[in-house]
């Protein structure tokens, strides 16, 4: 039986200051490693950091004959590689800890011993450009670019070539998520750890994240507190009135909301924006 089912264990780290965005390999990556059992589908709740994620089914696929060694063509191993690469999403509303969890699993599979890059849009200049920060203010050292196909360009050819893993934060941003996420897993073998919004202030779809959902091996979707009851929030509420869908901010411009408080909190804030466009039109009619 060929079973595609691989786990992570995920070790927190408390400072991640010393990395660079680039981590020398020290360890060829794995592309023979043997699959571990598992039951072919088995949905788990797991607890990330002090939020509950869930992640969806791990599905295990029956063998079709092939042998791992030697295919039906007779080819061995070394010429018969299946592709080794992993796709894991981090999505849920902004607050939630998307940015903490895809940071401590960067650091937990660089402390294996596993070459590492993380990649940030340029949109998003709150902490500058060079880092990675959490609402915390944990951080660590990436490339911020404005698409994820000057990558490879950017980083070097060789130097992408040694690399083992890829964070990406602030997926929503990337319109060619998809393509460079299937690329890299299934042509070239990469573990993709992808952070971003699944949805807008809106709850719209944002970007191409839920785009790769068919993609992934595995989906972790967080939940931050209601900043009104303390509940858990699943949804981003914009406090300001602009409606474009990119709005780069913080605290100063959105807050996580549960269900209640999201449909109440856009009930007030239209209210308001309404009342406010009345103004206008009545301060310049004139009398
Ligand atoms: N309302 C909130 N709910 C949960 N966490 C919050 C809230 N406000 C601030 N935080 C802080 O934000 C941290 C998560 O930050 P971060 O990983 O950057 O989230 P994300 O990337 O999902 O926006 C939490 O550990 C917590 O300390
Ligand atoms: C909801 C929403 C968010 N954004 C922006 C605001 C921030 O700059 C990022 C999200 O950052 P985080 O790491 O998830 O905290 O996205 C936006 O542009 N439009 C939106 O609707």
């Amino acid at each position: 039986m060929l079973t595609i089912s691989k786990m992570k264990s995920f070790v927190s780290s408390s400072s991640f200051s010393t990395l660079s965005p680039y981590f020398p390999i020290t360890a060829s990556p794995s592309f023979f490693s043997l699959p571990s059992k598992s039951p072919r589908c088995s949905p788990t709740f797991t607890q990330v950091s002090n939020y509950f994620a869930f992640k969806t089914p791990r599905i295990s696929f029956l063998s079709t004959g092939i042998s791992s060694a030697q295919n039906r063509t007779g080819q061995t191993a070394a010429t018969f590689s299946p592709p080794s690469g992993e796709i894991h999403v981090i999505v849920g509303p902004m607050f939630a800890g998307k940015t903490t969890t895809l940071l401590r699993r960067i650091q937990s599979q660089s402390s294996n011993g596993r070459s590492v890059a993380i990649i940030k849009s340029n949109k998003d200049t709150r902490y500058g450009l060079d880092s990675i920060v959490t609402h915390d203010g944990m951080k660590l050292p990436c490339w911020a670019l404005p698409n994820l196909t000057s990558f490879k360009q950017k980083f070097g050819q060789g130097a992408y070539d040694e690399l083992d893993v890829i964070g990406i934060d602030e997926a929503q941003f990337f319109d060619d998520l998809y393509d460079f996420c299937r690329e890299a897993a299934d042509i070239d073998g990469k573990t993709v750890i992808v952070a971003g919004l699944d949805g807008d202030y809106l709850r719209r779809n944002f970007g191409s994240v839920l785009n790769i959902i068919p993609l992934a091996d595995s989906v972790t979707k967080l939940t931050a507190r209601c900043e009104i009851c303390g509940n858990r929030a699943f949804f981003t509420l914009r406090k300001t009135e602009e409606k474009e869908t990119e709005l780069i901010g913080g605290a100063d411009v959105y807050m996580p909301v549960c269900r209640q408080h999201y449909v109440s909190g856009q009930v007030v804030i239209e209210t308001a924006r309404t009342v406010v466009e009345s103004h206008k039109v009545e301060c310049r009619t004139p009398a």
